[in-house]
């Protein structure tokens, strides 16, 4: 658990964050999202003590920060920035393998970890390990950036804008994976963003922050549903809201299941449990079609999902 209390950071005159407080569960994605110079990045140095802070208390797992060991805190704290931070003359192995050398695993263990960590961020380790960050694509030496904050399964995991860089496609992928890696992995992440799109997808919670203070703390549906001020209203924005509220419920829970799985018809379009209410709506709009079939993960056809269903209930 990381617990801040009434932290404050200054910049001589500036003051970056003004006395915040904020408690993140074990286990929790909590996303730091705000305007450009609200003070994410600061608080997110502030928790591995890349940057001290100027007064309050932040303790991790109820110890105060102050009295730890700032080079063993960060080695319990993965660390992943935008543009990576990659070293550009060691391989990709090389660079995952950082912190364990630094805790001077076996190296068989070592390689045993990089080849783990490159497959669960899926990066052929045939094909990747020995190449140059300078020969990967934006996404893929970021999914290195991920695996080597990963790599010595830190109980905590820092992201500062991590994926800010990257197109939307690249962009929307890493989330999904980001997503799928955290229920497998289920560490307790702070992540910056300055998109509340990307913050309501990957939150367990969101911090709102606003010239220095958190202005809400609250689950995605609630920051949609009542949001705290007008600030926080234009941020999540007025007119799509009911669209947000959609893109956080899995077709799951809205459609009609068969009394078993069946045989799913080839070729035919379908719909996974987990894709969102919005999704499904967007294809039954594109397609003017009234409702689509649904498949697990096995590819079975478990059930169906009606237009008219999500728009009676999917807000
Ligand atoms: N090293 C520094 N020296 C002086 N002022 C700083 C320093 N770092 C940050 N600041 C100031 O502190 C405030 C908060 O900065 P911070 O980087 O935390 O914001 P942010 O919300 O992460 O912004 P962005 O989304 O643009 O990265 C800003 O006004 C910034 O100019």
């Amino acid at each position: 658990m990381i617990e801040l209390k009434n932290v404050t950071r200054r910049f001589g005159d500036t003051v970056a964050v003004d006395g915040i407080d904020l408690a993140i569960e074990t286990g929790e994605v909590c996303v730091l999202v705000g305007s450009s110079g609200c003070g994410k990045s600061t608080t997110l140095r502030m928790i591995n003590r890349l940057l001290p802070h100027s007064s309050g208390e932040i303790r991790v797992d109820g110890k105060d920060i102050t009295t730890l060991n700032p080079e063993r805190l960060r080695l319990n704290m993965g660390y992943v920035i935008q543009g990576t931070g990659l070293f550009p003359h060691w391989t990709v192995a090389r660079n995952i393998a950082l912190v364990p050398r630094l805790l001077k695993w076996p190296q068989a263990r070592v390689d045993a970890r990089v080849r783990e960590l490159m497959t669960l961020l899926d990066l052929d380790p045939d094909t990747y390990a020995n190449k140059y960050p300078a020969q990967l694509s934006g996404g893929q030496a970021q999914r290195v950036g991920v695996a080597r904050a990963l790599a010595a399964d830190p109980n905590i995991l820092l992201m500062d804008e991590p994926f800010g860089a990257l197109d939307a496609i690249t962009r929307e992928n890493l989330q999904l994976e980001m997503l799928r890696i955290q229920r497998q992995v289920r560490k307790t992440t702070v992540f910056v963003t300055h998109d509340i799109d990307e913050a309501l997808k990957l939150a367990t919670r969101i911090a709102v922050m606003d010239q220095g203070r958190i202005v809400q703390h609250d689950t995605p549906e609630n920051i949609l549903r009542h949001p705290a001020s007008e600030f926080v209203e234009n941020l999540v924005g007025k007119q799509d809201r009911g669209l947000k509220l959609m893109s956080l419920r899995p077709v799951r829970e809205l459609m009609t299941a068969h009394a078993r799985p069946r045989p799913a018809t080839p070729g035919a379009d379908a719909l996974g449990e987990d894709d969102s209410l919005r999704e499904a709506l967007s294809v039954m709009l594109c397609r003017n079609l009234t409702q689509l079939p649904v498949c697990n993960g096995r590819g079975e056809e478990t059930g169906v999902i009606a237009r008219e269903r999500i728009i009676r209930d999917g807000v």
